[in-house]
């Protein structure tokens, strides 16, 4: 493993629901909930689940755009979990995040040069001068014209809007890159471009990445390692060649499966997500994908420790028995026996 820049410890971000006529908190949306994992120096972690399973709230968690409820976020070795925003100026250089719609995360009103160099002046880096020479070379390093600095971001495409954005997440020299689904918004044919453009950039400057997607088919040729998310907590961690080739929860063969396949005889063979999502404010007590399944198991999962287990070396699974098959379930059993 390379040397961890990131790493999360039972990271919660409840969100508080109130109500009455006193406006009391009377619930939370556990949108975060018990999150473990780490980031390696250059390394590319995909982090994938159905809309609404916490991934941004987890993003922006990390970069401390919101304060987490609980656990801790170390990075390069310094626990930033509770850091005041002045604290964390300095840090934030090295911690930048790419949002997925470049048409609402780049202001307006401020030209394409304005915006990637605002980082810049924030942090009281250079000259006007001398960042008009750094913009252009940003600009130049994600294959835009210079000319582009003068001009509006609306001017552009969505494609060339997404690379606005990761060069004026570039502007300070980052080492760990949040990118909230940097390319879901974009044309298929455009986002093997701005994917090919990330690690490109990746190899230059051994950046680090936290990935998010929605789907396991962009992560793919780009993560080295991949999380899978669901209801708010990771049910798998591997290596990516491993998550796609032997996957052991039933919520990863799932979302596999729903990878577009060419072949008709395989596709065949999908599996489909049956059930609704249950809420964040109320999870299941018990297995929250069995409870979504209807799993016969799912009573004698209430109250039991469904956490993390190594089941193969490197390969983490949520210990669950809905979620398993028998023989499964039975080596994370011994494997948690063992440790
Ligand atoms: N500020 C907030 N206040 C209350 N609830 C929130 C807040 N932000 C997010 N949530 C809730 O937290 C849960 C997780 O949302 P989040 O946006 O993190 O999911 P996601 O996996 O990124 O989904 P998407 O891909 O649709 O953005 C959702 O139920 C959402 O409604």
């Amino acid at each position: 493993m390379s040397d961890p820049i990131l790493e999360i410890q039972d990271l919660k971000m409840h969100f508080p629901v109130k109500g009455g006529v006193f406006s009391r908190q009377v619930a939370a949306v556990k949108a975060v909930d018990g999150v473990s994992f780490h980031v390696g120096r250059g390394e590319t972690l995909g982090l994938v689940g159905e809309s609404g399973c916490g991934k941004s709230t987890l993003g922006k968690s990390i970069v401390r755009l919101t304060m987490p409820t609980a656990g801790s976020i170390r990075f390069q070795g310094l626990d930033i979990t509770r850091m005041s925003q002045s604290q964390l100026r300095p840090i934030r250089r090295n911690m930048q995040m790419v949002f997925q719609d470049p048409a609402e995360s780049l202001n307006s009103r401020m030209s394409v040069g304005q915006i990637i160099a605002e980082p810049l002046e924030v942090q009281g880096i250079g000259t006007k001068a001398t960042r008009k020479d750094m913009v252009e070379g940003l600009l130049d390093r994600v294959g835009m014209p210079k000319s582009a600095a003068q001009r509006f971001s609306f001017e552009f495409s969505g494609g060339q809007r997404q690379r606005i954005g990761i060069a004026r997440a570039l502007a300070l020299n980052p080492e760990l890159m949040v990118l909230d689904e940097p390319v879901s918004a974009l044309d298929v044919s455009v986002q093997s471009q701005v994917l090919n453009l990330l690690l490109e950039l990746q190899e230059e400057m051994n950046l680090a990445y936290l990935f998010i997607a929605h789907d396991l088919a962009v992560v793919k040729h780009i993560s080295d390692r991949v999380a899978v998310m669901y209801l708010g907590k990771i049910v798998e961690l591997a290596d990516a060649d491993v998550i796609y080739k032997d996957p052991k929860h039933a919520y990863t063969k799932a979302l596999i499966s729903a990878i577009p396949e060419p072949d008709p005889e395989k596709a065949n063979q999908r599996v489909h997500l049956e059930g609704e999502i249950p809420s964040p404010i109320d999870p299941p007590a018990g297995s929250a994908f069995g409870h979504r399944i209807q799993h016969p198991r799912y009573e004698e999962t209430v109250g039991m420790d469904l956490s993390l287990v190594e089941i193969d070396k490197d390969h983490w699974v949520a210990a669950d028995p809905c979620c398993l098959s028998e023989e499964d379930y039975a080596k994370v059993q011994k494997m948690r026996a063992m440790s």
